[in-house]
């Protein structure tokens, strides 16, 4: 089966996303800003939003792929349950005693239930033999393996550039186990077999949420809180020996909570149009970068970030949707991810339905909106694109 995506807003064929479970569980006002969310979700109420959600993407016949449904077919196998278990066991806070109980555990539990600990974590309680010193220091509140609650946003752990995958190495420590998940997903499941990977976890930091595949063979990257300019150098490095991109625009995004990735400020919802919050549209810059002499990068100055963008697809200008209508409201609905629509095809697009102000920008511009509630899904601060992971688009390019 061959998987591939080269923009965008190509007719989304594929795309995974990840059903919020028992980690959102975890969750209490004490652990909740370490993992990255600004409130305690209600876990009912946001599994039956993220339902909705890929019901919409199935009714446009979007094949939807589960995260949890693809770990647990890969635990079926030895050599990735003992990769997948290793990668838990190896955490250095546990101590010998405390991993060596940890390891019996793990190995009594079918793949589902393997699956569900390497995303929700063990909790103290649910560790029933602990003794030696670790155990007994841990309060009860600790986990002793952490809960993955963002593994909700499956676009930062993986991103796929033409028919290659990168799985990413992301920046919080509250989400760093989670590539363990992605790597071994595109390496062992039989579905991705024979996949080449562009990018690996342990490289230098770049989250897929700041990835934007502008068109084909044109890749912007943003650099900020969350991915490094080393690690955008790499990809666009990687990118160019393999053929898959011919520039990468570095884009500096401002290293703060509302922006931290790239998507949560610009997103594309046509093949020469983005959504944009228009504090940053005109002072957004990027860095274009092509590929030099002997895997050397070519570097130009920074120029208006629109402006490289038109450059680097060969179009006269990008058109800008602007996010809300006066400052306020833009300021209100970019926090609430009014940029963060994922396109199903050019000029179609799922938003969360909040953005009032927003949606009914998309539509006066053409963009015809498919609206989703995300009162529990936004509260750790992502959107329909952060919450999706295109795994095949029609191509746009030959
Ligand atoms: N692509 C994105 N914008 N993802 C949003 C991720 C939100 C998540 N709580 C984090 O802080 O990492």
């Amino acid at each position: 089966m061959s998987h591939y995506v080269d923009s965008e807003v190509g007719r989304l064929g594929t795309v995974l996303l990840h059903r919020p479970g028992r980690e959102l569980a975890r969750l209490t006002p004490r652990n909740n800003d370490s993992l990255l969310f600004d409130g305690i979700p209600w876990v009912g109420r946001a599994q039956e939003e993220h339902d909705k959600f890929a019901a919409a993407l199935r009714d446009r016949g979007v094949e939807v792929l589960y995260l949890a449904d693809l770990l647990t077919d890969v635990l079926g196998t030895a050599f990735a349950r003992a990769e997948l278990t290793e990668a838990v066991l190896s955490d250095v806070r546990l101590g010998d005693t405390l991993r060596a109980e940890v390891a019996v555990h793990l190995a009594d539990l079918d793949p589902a239930g393997l699956a569900t600990v390497l995303m929700a974590g063990l909790a103290h309680e649910e560790l029933r033999t602990g003794s030696g010193l670790v155990y007994s220091l841990l309060d009860r509140h600790d986990f002793i393996i952490d809960p993955l609650p963002n593994l909700l946003f499956t676009r930062d752990s993986s991103v796929w550039v033409g028919g290659e995958v990168a799985v990413t190495s992301l920046a919080m420590p509250a989400r760093s186990r989670e590539t363990t998940l992605t790597h071994a997903i595109y390496r062992h499941h039989p579905r991705f077999a024979g996949t080449p990977l562009v990018y690996e976890p342990g490289l230098e930091h770049l989250e897929g949420g700041d990835v934007l595949l502008l068109g084909p063979g044109v890749l912007a990257v943003g650099v900020g809180e969350r991915t490094r300019p080393a690690g955008a150098e790499r990809l666009a490095r990687r990118c160019f020996a393999r053929g898959l991109a011919h520039t990468v625009l570095v884009v500096p995004i401002a290293q703060e909570r509302a922006t931290m990735h790239l998507d949560t400020v610009c997103t594309m919802v046509d093949v020469d149009a983005v959504v944009m919050y228009p504090n940053v549209a005109d002072s957004l810059e990027a860095w274009t970068v092509t590929a030099g002499e002997d895997d050397e990068l070519r570097i130009f100055p920074p120029e208006p970030f629109l402006t490289a963008a038109a450059k680097a697809l060969g179009i006269d200008t990008m058109r800008v949707i602007d996010t809300g209508l006066d400052p306020i409201t833009a300021e209100r609905e970019q926090w609430d991810d009014g940029n963060n629509t994922l396109a199903i095809a050019p000029r179609l697009c799922v938003a969360y339905e909040r953005n009032v102000e927003t949606n009914a920008q998309l539509e006066r511009a053409g963009i015809e909106v498919i609206r989703i509630s995300g009162s529990e899904l936004g509260s750790g601060r992502g959107g329909p694109r952060c919450m999706s992971a295109p795994v095949n688009r029609a191509p746009l390019g030959h």
